[in-house]
């Protein structure tokens, strides 16, 4: 049996983790952390996931907590980061990360630690959006500048980064099958007289409210027809299941960086 340690058990992701858990074969929960100072420290992890006593004690020991499992699972908020990776290297144990909004200095962090232990880091791990992100690589390549690229997602009102890792994700495919620098293309946002648009430019588009769990569409607009691709979660399970999917596959791979890709095997 795979023991499995959920960062940040407390929040919407580490919930959905500990509760897909409860139910998932070969693996089981063998630690939960919490932040310091969090009200529901030495509670139990699955009561506050709301599927029952599992006997698991939330802590902040983040040490312990990466020392006493085969893999960890960090859906957290980039503050953490750095000192979530670091227990993992230190301890040695595999690390999935989901957490979205890291800017250059935490991938650069992430690059260096993949020397030591393995990694998978997908935005998205639900098996939709991987495939859709082969085929948004697929239309920009194949249509070209003709077709202007508008990247659209909607989440709930409480998500603090902007525009999604998601939304991100499928730019960088674009802009790969272009051979061009996403950076470069963006056009983040648009007010006032902005001018025509740019040829070549990769826009998107962020919409918040209420519960939306998370929807992405890649729109490829030419003339006198656009190409639509769009994915919905209705449910959180589908990111938890995804990760405990890559987290079954990471403990059997050696130290290096991976994405949902290879978990699939879908890596050419
Ligand atoms: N890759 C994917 O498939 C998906 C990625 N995400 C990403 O996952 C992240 C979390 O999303 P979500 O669960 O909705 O957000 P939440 O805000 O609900 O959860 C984040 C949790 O991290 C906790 N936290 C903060 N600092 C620490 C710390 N030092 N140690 C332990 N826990 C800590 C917060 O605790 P507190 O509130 O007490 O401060 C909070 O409970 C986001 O970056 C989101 O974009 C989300 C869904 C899918
Ligand atoms: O914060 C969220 O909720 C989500 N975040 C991820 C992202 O930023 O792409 C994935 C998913 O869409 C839900």
């Amino acid at each position: 049996m795979t023991t499995v340690g959920i960062l940040g058990a407390g929040g919407r992701m580490g919930r959905a983790l500990v509760a897909a858990l409860a139910d998932e074969q070969g693996l089981t929960l063998g630690a939960a952390t919490l932040r310091p100072g969090h009200a529901e420290l030495d509670g139990d992890a699955g009561v506050l996931a709301g599927v029952g006593a599992l006997d698991i004690a939330l802590t902040d020991d983040l040490a312990a907590a990466a020392a006493a499992v085969d893999v960890l699972i960090d859906f957290t908020l980039p503050a953490a980061f750095e000192d979530n990776l670091q227990a993992a290297v230190s301890a040695g144990t595999p690390i999935v990360i989901g957490t979205t909004g890291l800017d250059a200095e935490a991938e650069a962090a992430l690059d260096g630690a993949a020397s030591h232990i393995p990694i998978v880091q997908a935005a998205n791990y639900s098996s939709g959006v991987t495939l859709m992100r082969r085929l948004a690589e697929l239309a920009a390549g194949a249509l070209g500048d003709d077709y202007d690229v508008e990247i659209l997602e909607a989440h709930h009102r409480l998500k603090k980064d902007a525009p999604s890792g998601t939304a991100l994700a499928l730019g960088e495919a674009v802009a790969a099958a272009r051979g061009v620098n996403l950076t470069e293309q963006s056009v983040r946002s648009r007010d006032g007289i902005t001018g025509e648009r740019p040829v070549g430019a990769i826009g998107f588009q962020t919409l918040r409210g209420g519960d939306i769990v998370g929807e992405h569409t890649v729109m490829l607009a030419g003339q006198g027809e656009r190409i639509e691709l769009t994915h919905r979660a209705s449910s959180r399970d589908t990111f938890a299941r995804g990760a405990l999917r890559a987290a079954g596959w990471l403990v059997h791979q050696s130290a290096g960086r991976f994405d949902m890709e290879d978990v699939l095997g879908l890596s050419a």
